[in-house]
C-alpha cells in the first residue's frame, strides 16, 4: 500500500485516484473546485462516466478515498504525487502548461516529505524535466523530489475499463528509484508495463493519439472517395481491418474526431514538431481533413435541400461520442455553427450532455428533452453522436415525426437495406444515397 496524492479531478484525475484506490492504496484527490470537492466527498462524481460513482462509493467507504481542496493537507505524508490537471491548447495550438506550473509550484512549497511526482497529464516533450525544475526552484523543504512521466491512454466512456484492462502502463523515468517505484504502485492492475526514459514517454502519449487521428482521418478520406466511385465504407474498413497489420480498431468513418485531446494533441504536437524546425505535414493534413469532415452533412443537407435558409434540423446526440457528457471540441459545435450560419434553425437532443452543451454551443440552437421532441416538426434529422438510445432508434420514427423525410447520419447507425424499405431519404458516409426506396450514388 502507498500513500498517493492526485492533483486535479477531472475525467483522469478522478479515475486515477478511484483505481488506485481500488486496488488498496491510500489515495487523496485534490482540486482546487471546492463545490466539486464536496460532492466527491458524498460519493457523487462530477462527469458522467460509467461506473465511476459506484466504485468511488465503494472506495470512500473502505477509508482508502479521500477528497480535499487544501494541497498542504492533500499532500500530508505522501510517497506519490501524480499531476492530472488540465493542458488545455493556447491560441496558437500550443500546450497551456498554466495548471502544470501552478501545481508544481503546490508541490514545491506543500511537501514536507521525499516525494516521486509522477505527471499523467499529457504534456509536451522535455515538460517534466520543466516541472522538476519549476518544484526545486520553489522548493520550501530540504527533500528529494523525483518525476515519473506516466501518460494515461483511458477513453471517455469506457474509462473505467481501460483503468484495469488497458493495453499497456508507460512508465518513464530516468536514473533513481522512481520507476521502479511506480511500477511496483501499478503492479496489481496486471496490465503489462513498458519502461522508458521520460523523453520517449512523453512523447509516446503524443505519438499514440497523433496515430489514431491519422486512422480516423485517412478512413474518413476513403469515405469521400467511396461516396465519389460508388463504393461502401462499411465493407472497404471491414476488409483492410482483418489485414492484422491494419485492424479493426479506429477505421469507423464518421463527420471526424472531436473531444479534449484529439483535436488539442495534434495541434500540440505539430507545435512541438514547429518549434524544433521540422514540418509535420502529414499531421498537418489530418487535421485539415478532420476540420473539413466536420462539415461534411452539413454540405449533404445543403445539396438536397438547395438551401437551408428556415430549415429545421434536428440534432441527434451532442456529446463528442456516446457515454460521455463532454462537449470540448465535439463535431456537434462547428455542425450547428455551420447550420445556423445557413440560415437553417437548430434542435438538438442528447440523452446526458445538454447541461455542458448549453455552455459552448452557438447561440441561437434551441435544446429539448427527447429525440422524438427534436424530429416532430423538423425538415431533417443529423444523427451526430452514436448513443445507444439514438442507433436503437426505429426507422419509423423518423418517418413519424419528420415534416421531410431527410436523414444524414454522421455515424451510420442503420443498414442501407433496411432504410431502403422505408420512405426516408438518408445520407450517411462513405456509402449509397437511398432516395425513394433506391441506393443511388450521391455525384
Ligand atoms: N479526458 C481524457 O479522456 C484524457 C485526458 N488526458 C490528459 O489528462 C489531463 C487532464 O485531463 P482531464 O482529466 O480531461 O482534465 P479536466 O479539465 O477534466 O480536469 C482537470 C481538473 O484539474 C483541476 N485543477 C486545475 N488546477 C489545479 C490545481 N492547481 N490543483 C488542484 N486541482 C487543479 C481542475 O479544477 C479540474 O477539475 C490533460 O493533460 C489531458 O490531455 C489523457 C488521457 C485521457
Ligand atoms: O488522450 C486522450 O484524451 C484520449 O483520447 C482518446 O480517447 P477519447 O477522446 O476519450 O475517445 P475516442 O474513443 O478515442 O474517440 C475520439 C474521437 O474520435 C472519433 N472516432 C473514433 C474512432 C473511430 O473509428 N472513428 C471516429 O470518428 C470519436 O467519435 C470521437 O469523436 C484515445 O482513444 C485515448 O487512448 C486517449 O487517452
Amino acid at each position: 500500500m502507498t500513500n498517493i496524492a492526485v492533483v486535479g479531478t477531472g475525467y483522469v484525475g478522478l479515475v486515477t485516484g478511484v483505481a488506485l484506490s481500488e486496488i488498496g492504496h491510500k489515495v487523496t484527490c485534490i482540486d482546487i473546485d471546492q463545490a466539486k470537492v464536496e460532492r466527491m466527498r458524498r460519493g457523487e462524481s462530477p462527469i458522467y462516466e460509467p461506473g465511476l460513482d459506484e466504485l468511488m462509493t465503494k472506495n470512500i467507504q473502505a477509508g482508502r478515498l479521500f477528497f480535499t481542496a487544501n494541497h498542504a493537507e492533500g499532500f500530508t505524508d505522501k510517497d506519490v504525487v501524480y499531476i492530472a490537471v488540465g493542458t488545455p491548447e493556447k491560441e496558437d495550438g500550443t500546450a497551456d502548461l498554466r495548471f502544470i506550473n501552478q501545481v508544481a509550484k503546490d508541490i514545491a512549497t506543500n511537501v514536507k516529505q521525499d516525494v516521486v511526482v509522477v505527471t499523467k497529464s499529457t504534456v509536451p516533450v522535455g515538460t517534466n524535466d520543466h516541472i522538476l525544475s519549476v518544484i526545486k526552484e520553489h522548493l520550501v523543504h530540504n527533500v528529494d523530489v523525483q518525476m515519473v512521466s506516466n501518460p494515461e491512454f483511458l477513453r471517455e466512456g469506457s474509462a473505467i475499463d481501460d483503468a484495469f484492462h488497458g493495453d499497456r502502463i508507460v512508465i518513464g523515468a530516468d536514473a533513481g528509484y522512481a520507476g521502479d517505484m511506480i511500477e511496483d504502485v501499478n503492479e496489481a492492475f496486471g496490465i503489462p508495463v513498458y519502461r522508458t526514459d521520460v523523453r520517449s514517454a512523453e512523447m509516446i502519449k503524443y505519438a499514440s493519439n497523433a496515430f489514431l487521428a491519422t486512422k480516423i482521418s485517412f478512413v474518413n478520406e476513403i469515405a469521400n472517395i467511396c461516396e465519389k466511385t460508388g463504393a461502401n465504407i462499411e465493407d472497404v474498413a471491414s476488409g483492410m481491418g482483418m489485414d492484422g497489420r491494419i485492424g479493426h480498431q479506429f477505421l469507423r468513418a464518421g463527420i471526424g474526431y472531436g473531444g479534449s485531446c484529439f483535436p488539442k494533441d495534434t495541434k500540440a504536437l505539430a507545435q512541438i514538431a514547429a518549434n524544433h524546425d521540422h514540418s509535420f505535414e502529414l499531421l498537418e493534413a489530418v487535421i485539415r481533413v478532420n476540420n473539413e469532415q466536420h462539415r461534411s452533412l452539413t454540405n449533404k443537407a445543403k445539396e438536397a435541400f438547395g438551401s437551408l435558409k428556415g430549415r429545421r434540423i434536428a440534432l441527434l446526440g451532442l456529446a463528442f461520442k456516446p457515454n460521455t457528457d463532454d462537449m470540448r471540441e465535439s463535431p456537434a459545435i462547428a455542425i450547428s455553427q455551420e447550420l445556423l450560419l445557413a440560415g437553417a434553425e437548430v434542435v438538438a437532443y442528447d440523452p446526458i450532455a445538454t447541461e455542458n452543451a448549453k455552455r459552448v454551443m452557438p447561440e441561437g440552437v434551441t435544446y429539448v428533452s427527447t429525440a422524438e421532441e427534436a424530429l416532430r416538426g423538423a425538415d431533417a434529422a443529423f444523427i451526430v453522436t452514436d448513443w445507444s438510445e439514438i442507433k436503437s432508434l426505429e426507422l419509423r420514427a423518423y418517418e413519424q415525426y419528420l415534416k421531410e423525410p431527410y436523414v444524414f447520419d454522421g455515424r451510420n447507425c442503420y443498414s442501407l437495406e433496411d432504410v431502403a424499405s422505408t420512405s426516408l431519404n438518408y445520407y450517411s458516409v462513405g456509402r449509397k444515397a437511398v432516395v425513394n426506396g433506391k441506393l443511388v450514388e450521391t455525384v
